[in-house]
């Protein structure tokens, strides 16, 4: 199989601006393929001489390539980490991220051309996240990267990651799992069914096959405003909004059912969901959310300590205390499992599970003094 990355980063120039590979045909562990897979992913910083120095970033649910700024000024999502001078110092590391299978940030997914020369949407298959792996580890060794400094990322970047030093054992020396466990629980299958379905009885979605008609948007936000509900703790809820009305709106006197004016916590969720229907495709929405059901690192590996005994990395478990999700229980159960003596790092914040993006610069000092330390400089 030929793997061509169509820009293969060759200057710093290019930080932070999305390149295109392809990794050819993926065979899925759900059965049937997908063909000529194409991964969007952007890089900061150089590879040095031995590709020694590459660090792969892995994004959440909602998230794209654009862990941080590079020649665009736009800001990025994990910039507390990423950066000259960071704690992954793109001066002395190689920093890459890339978009999930299945996802809308460039690479291969339901809105993309099928080889019909028509959009996949309804055919899109099952692509899990041990799949994208695969998918990602093509995109390495096109690189030129056979082992990875670390590995990490938080919440779905952090299964990614998981995964990844679960299938690749000798490709990953150190792995940061954090704000996720090491499967989706039952509570979480049922939270993403919810948001799925909520797509699926929009009835723009035309069983997936939208794209020449409206898209599902409404749909799409409501699935936002689930899943956003779960990011944020009910106490940060509370201190933010409390019972509080909308400005200009009366919530409890309404004539008319239909008119009631409302909380500004129903106006801050409405405002989730339309900013994310203005940045993501339903079709992706729900193939990455199943492929986050789908997330159990001992499928077919054993028990979870067997499975998990594969690995080889040194890992980073960490999770954010009031997080409602992704329990910090399941973070604990992860690092007991694991081989070695792994603690939880613990961020202390009341906001919930997207702690992990906005609180990260708390893990920054134990992370970099675990990972990212002066002595791993191999330039
Ligand atoms: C284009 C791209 O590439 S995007 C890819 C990057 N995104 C990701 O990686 C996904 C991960 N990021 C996220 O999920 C989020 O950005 C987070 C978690 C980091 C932060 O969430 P935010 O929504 O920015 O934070 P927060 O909860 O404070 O909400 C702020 C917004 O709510 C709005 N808001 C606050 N109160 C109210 C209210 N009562 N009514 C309506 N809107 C309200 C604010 O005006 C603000 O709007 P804005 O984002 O349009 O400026
Ligand atoms: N807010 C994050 C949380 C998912 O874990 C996202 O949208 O990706």
């Amino acid at each position: 199989m030929t793997i061509t990355a169509t820009s293969l980063p060759t200057s710093e120039e290019q930080d932070g601006t999305v390149k295109y590979a392809r990794v050819g045909s993926l065979e899925l562990e759900a059965g049937g393929f997908l063909p000529d897979v194409v991964l969007a992913y952007e890089t900061w910083g150089k590879l040095n001489a031995d590709a020694s120095n590459a660090v792969l970033v892995e994004h959440a649910l909602t998230g794209s390539t654009h862990v941080a700024r590079g020649a665009s000024d736009e800001e990025g999502w994990w910039e507390q980490l990423v950066g000259p001078g960071a704690t992954i110092d793109t001066n002395r590391f190689f920093v890459i991220s890339i978009n999930i299978v299945g996802g809308c940030y460039g690479s291969t997914g339901p809105s993309s051309q099928a080889p019909d020369g028509k959009p996949w949407g309804s055919r899109f298959p099952l692509v899990t996240l041990r799949d994208s792996t695969v998918a990602e580890a093509r995109l390495a060794d096109a690189l030129g990267i056979r082992q990875w400094h670390a590995v990490l990322g938080g919440s779905m970047g952090g299964a990614r990651a998981l995964e990844w030093a679960v299938t690749f054992p000798n490709r990953v020396e150190r792995c940061a799992v954090i704000s996720v466990g090491a499967y989706s629980t039952a509570e979480q299958i049922a939270f993403a069914q919810a948001q799925t379905l909520a797509i699926r009885q929009d009835p723009n979605f035309n069983n997936g096959d939208y794209y020449h008609g409206p898209a599902p948007e409404t749909g799409l936000a409501l699935a936002r405003r689930i899943a956003h509900i779960t990011y944020r703790s009910a106490l940060e809820l509370d201190l933010r909004f409390g019972r509080e009305a909308q400005p200009q709106e009366k919530p409890l006197t309404a004539a008319v059912l239909g008119e009631r004016g409302r909380y500004q916590v129903e106006s801050y969720l409405d405002h989730q969901g339309t900013k994310l229907v203005r940045r993501f495709d339903a079709n992706s929405y729900i193939a990455i959310t199943e492929a986050l059901m789908s997330h159990d690192v001992r499928r077919g590996r054993g028990p979870l300590k067997e499975a998990l005994s594969r690995a080889t990395a040194q890992f980073f478990v960490a999770a954010v205390n009031s997080d409602r999700l992704y329990f910090p229980a399941q973070s604990h159960e992860l690092a007991e499992a694991l081989p070695g003596d792994v603690p939880v790092h613990i961020i202390e914040a009341p906001i919930g599970h997207d702690g992990f993006l906005t609180e990260i610069g708390q893990l920054a000092g134990q992370l970099g003094a675990a990972f990212f330390a002066e002595d791993f400089s191999r330039s």
